[in-house]
């Protein structure tokens, strides 16, 4: 393959007449502009030759194709490739040439079918398919519409209640369900593929088996009104589930085009609608987002030093609390046989009940059988000591936050670990090289943070020290990778990269509300913007406790730039201390439902009383826009002085922690991918007015002050990082 072209297509005629076009651009096939343009050149030459008879479509080496090269909407987006004519691969390749041809295709489907991949199938005029196949339309994820012709061809094949639903979830379905639905002719194991699509592809020529195309199908769409009725009812969810989107709607658009109007004009629809959102801010956001998840697994100097993960077979979790029922659901669930050491038969019997009923609700939701449960539940072992810690590959400590507890810990694992063991903490805040100060095995320890609930949130923060061997991480790279959770690398500091972005977002919340500003608007803006919650209902949701423990962190080690906020410790004080206590910035009813406590202004002005600030008017009237700046701003400043440390290795792992440890919407494509958005000298004069105004909690770091001074962008590497790492 040239090395400047993305994958191909190669064609076999055989005997029987039929040629098979294989599609290869590992690892997923995607269909590049490459794969496309030599696809059709195939088609071409394949309805030539008088030796061919039918097409069989496949990809390389047990997978379709996971969809259009994602890529090229990147290459788009920076005008550094031009789009083609609107619709030229929708209409002219894949309808006109593909769909309409004088031979009939089949599409033989091992693996996934995803996106373009599953619309070039359904161009085709029957699909036949592995049982392990997955099979879907994601594009909307993506920010981007199904645009081969999903929107069009989809909704014929398997009706349009249940083509809406796999469009608008995202979600693929499984090849069987697939075949129920009618998008699948047949299932067959994988070495009977190609025989059975290439016998099917003849039976078409011969008339044995029905010459359909999908896109003149009518029979699965429901009657005009009707489908007016749900295409509303799903506009109206669509609004209220991503108001900050519009691409799905505009795919809407697309669908109610096709049905309204015919398959043709909703192809042209599709196109047209296609097109303009690849420009839209949240699809660059979503891009962003998709190439960077995959990229928190590449650690220079680590990742690239043909380093090969360890095989982890046993894995111990000290301490069977809150964190450590949760990170030994999430390895059990992933195989890891575990033993979770508690210190007394009480809290032990405690700790394997929460993993139970961790796992138990999933019984309850349907999707674990209770066989697999058993099963699951049967690579838990309990223990009081550590005897059974010998044989161990991996120590996660998940005990109460206490320093002098962690290190006589660290010390015990020295002695009964064996020498290759990694010894993790799951610390949020304790410095791992004063955890491991009492021995002599600092380059196998490292922090594996995990967040809260462990089973369920989707980052591991791994946290390395300067002695943390590379081996090491990427072990645990493995692990978090095999335990379905996103890792991030990042440097040991006081909050590592998440905790230590997002306490400034706290804290500008309680400023501004000693200031005069409404909690509840600031709570309703915050949401507005996207976030799952704002600051003061998830202070509620933590706990005062934990607020209170890690408000103290930071006061000690950034003291020149924390807000010492008197709110919450009043309100503790008077056995208010979040949703645990049914009061805290709200109050709670018996389902849990947060209601405004008229209350909450006896402790503001308490608060502002201690602290000697003043109702500033203009805080008090602050628009939406203001509250996000005030509160996110901030953000972004701890998240530049987080990169410039080296804390973070790129900028881009900085945005995956923050959406999926901090809930920030992905797309608007993470904390330094939004700033950048916005623009550094924006950023930097906003934060530099208020510090003037307000004190060092707004002053811009040295960073921020650089780039914002140039107009640079903040994600741009950092060349002379000082790296701690
Ligand atoms: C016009 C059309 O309608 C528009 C489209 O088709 S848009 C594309 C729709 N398709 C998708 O959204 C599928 C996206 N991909 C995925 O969900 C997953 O990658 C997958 C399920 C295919 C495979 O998952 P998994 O095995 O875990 O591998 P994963 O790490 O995600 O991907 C492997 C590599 O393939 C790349 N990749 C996956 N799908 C890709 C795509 N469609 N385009 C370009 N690269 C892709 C990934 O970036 C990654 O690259 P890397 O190794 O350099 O980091
Ligand atoms: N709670 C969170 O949201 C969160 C998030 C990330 C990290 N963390 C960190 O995880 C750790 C645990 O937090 P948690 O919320 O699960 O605490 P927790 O109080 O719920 O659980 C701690 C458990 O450790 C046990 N324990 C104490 N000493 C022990 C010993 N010597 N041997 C075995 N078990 C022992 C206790 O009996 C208790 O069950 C802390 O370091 C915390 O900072 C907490």
């Amino acid at each position: 393959m040239d090395s400047r072209t993305k994958g191909k297509t190669v064609m076999e005629v055989g005997g029987d007449g039929v040629a098979v076009i294989t599609l290869i651009n590992p690892p997923v096939n995607s269909l590049s502009f490459d794969v496309l343009y030599n696809l059709k050149s195939n088609y071409e030459e394949a309805l030539s030759r008088n030796d061919v008879k039918a097409i069989v479509i496949t990809g390389a080496k047990g997978k379709f194709s996971g969809g259009f090269d994602i890529s090229g909407f990147g290459e788009i987006q920076k005008g550094t490739r031009k789009e083609p004519k609107v619709g030229y691969i929708s209409i002219d390749i894949i309808t006109d040439l593909l769909e309409a041809a004088r031979k009939p295709s089949v599409a033989a489907i091992d693996g996934l079918a995803l996106g373009g991949g599953l619309e070039l199938s359904m161009a085709c005029h029957a699909r036949i398919s592995t049982p392990g196949a997955q099979l879907g339309l994601p594009e909307l994820q993506l920010g981007v519409i199904p645009g081969f012709g999903g929107t069009q061809r989809l909704p014929r094949l398997v009706g349009l209640t249940k083509a809406l639903e796999m469009i608008l979830t995202s979600k693929p379905v499984r090849a069987e369900e697939g075949h129920s639905l009618g998008l699948i002719d047949a299932v067959v194991p994988s070495a009977e593929l190609l025989t059975t699509a290439r016998r099917w592809a003849l039976d078409i020529v011969e008339r044995r088996k029905p010459w359909i195309s999908s896109l003149l199908k009518t029979d699965k769409l429901p009657p005009l009104g009707e489908a007016r009725e749900i295409l509303k009812f799903a506009r109206g969810q669509t609004r209220k589930q991503a108001p900050n989107m519009k691409h799905p709607l505009m795919c809407l658009d697309a669908l109610e085009t096709g049905i309204v109007s015919g398959p043709r004009v909703g192809l042209e629809k599709e196109a047209e609608v296609g097109s303009q959102v690849i420009s839209l801010d949240t699809t660059k956001g979503l891009i962003h987002v998709f190439f960077s998840q995959r990229g928190t697994v590449k650690v220079p100097g680590v990742t690239d030093r043909g380093l090969m993960p360890r095989k982890i077979k046993k894995v111990a979790i000290i301490g069977g609390g809150l964190m450590g029922s949760g990170i030994a659901t999430a390895l059990i669930l992933s195989s890891y046989p575990v033993i979770l050491k508690e210190v007394n038969e009480k809290f032990l019997e405690a700790g394997i009940g929460r993993v139970k009923a961790n796992l138990q609700s999933r019984v309850r939701k349907g999707s674990m059988s209770k066989e697999k449960f058993e099963k699951t539940m049967s690579l838990l072992k309990g223990s009081l000591d550590y005897e059974s810690f010998r044989d161990v590959d991996m120590v996660i400590e998940a005990v109460i936050e206490n320093i002098s507890l962690k290190q006589q810990i660290f010390a015990d694992l020295e002695k009964y670990c064996p020498q290759h063991c990694i010894l993790a903490s799951n610390t949020s805040t304790i410095d791992l090289n004063k955890i491991g100060e009492r021995t002599k095995s600092q380059d196998r320890i490292v922090g594996a943070h995990f967040f809260s609930p462990a089973h369920v949130m989707p980052l591991l923060e791994i946290v390395r020290t300067n002695h943390t061997s590379a081996q090491v991480i990427v072990d645990l790279l493995d692990v978090g990778k095999k335990i379905k959770k996103t890792p991030v690398v990042v440097g040991n500091c006081t909050g590592f990269a998440v905790n230590r972005m997002f306490f400034p977002y706290t804290q500008a919340a309680m400023f501004l509300v000693e200031r005069g500003a409404d909690p509840y608007l600031i709570d309703s803006a915050v949401s507005k913007f996207g976030m799952p919650m704002g600051p003061f209902r998830l202070c509620d949701l933590v706990g005062f406790g934990v607020a209170i423990a890690t408000a103290t962190q930071f006061i000690e080690n950034f003291p020149e730039r924390t807000y010492k906020s008197m709110i919450i410790p009043l309100m503790q004080e008077d056995k208010r201390a979040g949703e645990a206590t049914r009061k805290g910035f709200y109050l709670y009813d018996d389902k849990r439902k947060a209601k405004p406590d008229p209350e909450l202004k006896k402790y503001i002005e308490k608060a502002r009383s201690i602290s000697g600030g003043n109702v500033d008017p203009k805080l008090v009237k602050l628009s939406e826009k203001e509250i996000i700046e005030m509160t996110f701003f901030p953000v972004v400043n701890e998240a530049c002085r987080v990169f410039a440390e080296g804390i973070a290795v790129k900028a881009a792992d900085l945005d995956i922690a923050a959406i999926m440890g901090m809930g920030f919407p992905p797309y608007r494509g993470g904390i330094m991918f939004w700033a950048d958005s916005i623009g550094s000298k924006y950023i930097y004069s906003r934060l530099d007015e208020w510090s003037k105004t307000y004190g060092d909690f707004f002053k811009p770091c040295a960073f921020l002050a650089e780039r914002g001074s140039k107009g640079a962008p903040l994600s741009a590497p950092v060349e002379q990082a000082r790296s701690r790492l």
